[in-house]
């Protein structure tokens, strides 16, 4: 296996204070930073302060950046840069780093003249070497002259400085469809810094997609595995350092930000082959879905034909079963819990835990009883506990209670929907991804009587999961319940489901005539079908491989729900297109209105 690279992170990718930033990446496990100047010119610390603080938390300062519009400008020019570069050498001497980033010229000042950027990056080099100082250069995706990764590594070659090599950022050369191929053929000590990130793909200016929308490796677009993959392969033995603007990160609590930047780079190290883990064991599907909630979620399961089957032995907690449906009710939790835990079925829980541990999940203090399995657990990134299942030793917890039901047509757990705090979206998902080898599918958006709401499913066979998050921070119009959950139940036939459980008297949703009459006019259903679908209050999809049927009930608590859905065909969806309905629905039920302000 080729050596495992250390890794570093820009401290623009964090939160806070300089002080915040550094304490966040030690924490994380980072071997090192880059250091951005204004983070140092914000900071009460001086350079002197700061390299002992790095040294303290076992840190190196492996960049200081950025050093921007230096190359090709005229005579006059070319000496105030030199001498704002020996100012900005004292402070890399005093802070104790041996590499400055200079990134392309934006200015109006510089000259397309590579004879002549070569020229001055060489000054610029003999001045570092002097110093014992290294110049690292980076093309600007949107640089104005130098914008491309060739052209930067052709003047580098050109000026033929020890001192100066280039720097690669994935993000400037993935962003505008460059072939990172030929990176291969530039020698690895003339690669002097590495800098990954990801990023959706969005129509729109490199410089505000690359300012505002980076994300760690795996989160994004980005083919980082391959990227990275041909700079190892030139021979590069620097960091591989994270450098991502974001919006979301810049407000985060750095601390879990370092932890889930740190994650993508122990999943980035695994796809390289540089670094072994326990690999994903295969999930066979939903152990248990645990809801926290207050009293009512156990009423509406038995009107959905589920039985109560077993009563926990020490806490306050019900199992619930119908088919392989099941159903862990918390009633003692706090009022506005929701989805508490999901449990997945794995092949092998004693290896997923091994697995979750190596990707810095936090492994759950196991609280047991003395008659209690022993289930290893781990805190996904909203606190949501993930249980990993062997068999069916959980139910040891549960004193039978040997009562039975009819049933509805409910045979599993389909999926479920675990809403989540919008600063969370991006970690959620690459968390599933890289600890349980969830595959996710593309983010969708849409817009939602109160915002627009950004969705995503992942799933690996029968174990799927859906995470919703409203994109805007929600304010004072908008529901007072924060982003409700629910489990969605399979059955083969939800037209007799919903008929049966009417019977049951479940409080099932009702959907508007409207949105039938829409349907008819979309999708050409035939007269009975749409009629079936139209006195069930059932909700309808479909794509190129299959169907989707599915209906909700009302809220079962505070903020939970159930859905039950019938698959037909080889349909991966969700019924997202549906999602504003049933969400009109909800608030159509729940509130007379929104809540009005009178005069004082
Ligand atoms: O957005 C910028 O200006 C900027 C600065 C330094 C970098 O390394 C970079 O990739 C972008
Ligand atoms: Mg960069």
């Amino acid at each position: 296996m080729p050596p495992e690279p250390r890794t570093a992170i820009a401290t623009v990718c964090l939160s806070g204070t300089l002080e915040d930033k550094l304490a966040a990446a030690a924490a994380a496990g980072f071997d090192g930073v880059e250091l951005f100047e204004n983070d140092l010119v914000v900071s009460p610390s001086s350079p002197a302060e700061i390299r002992r603080r790095c040294a303290g938390l076992g840190l190196s300062i492996d960049l200081y950046q950025p050093f921007r519009d230096f190359e090709a400008v005229p005579p006059r020019l070319h000496e105030a840069n030199l001498r704002r570069a020996r100012h900005k050498f004292d402070v890399m001497a005093e802070l104790g780093t041996d590499t400055v980033l200079v990134c392309s010229s934006v200015s109006p000042d510089a000259i397309d003249d590579d004879e002549l950027a070569a020229e001055q990056l060489y000054a610029l080099a003999d001045l570092a070497a002097a110093r014992g100082l290294r110049i690292a250069y980076e093309a600007l995706a949107w640089g104005k002259h130098v914008n491309g990764y060739e052209h930067a590594w052709r003047i580098v070659r050109r000026a033929a400085h020890p001192a100066l090599g280039v720097c690669l950022d994935s993000f400037h050369i993935l962003s505008k469809g460059h072939d990172p191929a030929p990176i291969r053929a530039i020698p690895g000590d003339k690669i002097f810094f590495l800098q990954l990130a990801d990023a959706p793909r969005l129509p729109m200016d490199v410089l505000p997609w690359s300012r505002h929308h980076r994300l760690f490796p795996g989160q994004g677009d980005f083919d980082l595995t391959a990227f990275t993959g041909h700079v190892l392969a030139a021979g590069y033995r620097g960091p591989l350092s994270l450098e991502v603007f974001n919006d979301v990160f810049r407000q985060a609590d750095p601390r879990p930000a370092a932890v889930d930047a740190m994650r993508s780079l122990v999943a980035l190290k695994e796809s390289l082959g540089v670094l072994d883990l326990p690999s994903a064991p295969a999930l066979t599907g939903h152990a248990f879905a645990e809801v926290v909630t207050d009293p009512g979620a156990g009423r509406v399961l038995a009107s959905l034909g589920f039985a109560r089957t077993g009563v926990h032995r020490t806490k306050p907690v019900e199992l619930w079963e119908q088919g392989d449906a099941r159903v862990v009710v918390n009633e003692g939790g706090p009022a506005h819990g929701a989805v508490g835990a999901v449990a997945l079925a794995s092949t092998d829980p004693a290896r997923s835990a091994r697995r979750a541990e190596a990707l810095l999940a936090p492994v759950l203090p196991r609280v047991r009883g003395p008659r209690e399995a022993d289930l290893a657990s781990v805190a996904a990134p909203d606190g949501t506990e993930v249980f990993l299942c062997g068999n069916d030793d959980w139910r040891d917890d549960f004193v039978p209670t040997g009562e039975t039901a009819p049933g509805a047509g409910v045979f599993g757990i389909d999926h479920v929907a675990l809403t989540q705090p919008f600063d969370h979206f991006e970690e959620a998902a690459s968390f599933y991804r890289a600890v349980f080898g969830l595959t996710p599918s593309p983010v969708t958006e849409f817009a939602a009587p109160f915002g627009l709401v950004r969705s995503r499913g992942l799933s690996a066979g029968t174990v799927r999961l859906t995470l919703d998050s409203a994109l805007v921070r929600r304010g004072e119009w908008a529901p007072a319940v924060p982003e409700p959950q629910h489990v969605a139940f399979a059955c083969s036939d939800a037209v007799a489901a919903a008929r049966a459980m009417r019977a049951l008297e479940a409080p099932l949703l009702e959907i508007p005539g409207n949105y039938y009459d829409d349907l008819e006019a979309r999708l050409d259903i035939p007269p009975d079908r749409i009629a079936a679908l139209r006195a069930n209050s059932v909700l309808y999809d479909r794509d190129s491989r299959g169907e989707f049927l599915h209906f909700y009930t009302a809220f079962a608590g505070e903020r939970v729900f159930f859905e039950v859905v019938q698959r037909i065909g080889e349909y991966r969806g969700f019924g997202v297109v549906n999602a504003p309905v049933r969400m009109a629905a909800h608030r159509a039920r729940r509130y007379a209105g929104p809540p009005v302000k009178t005069p004082a």
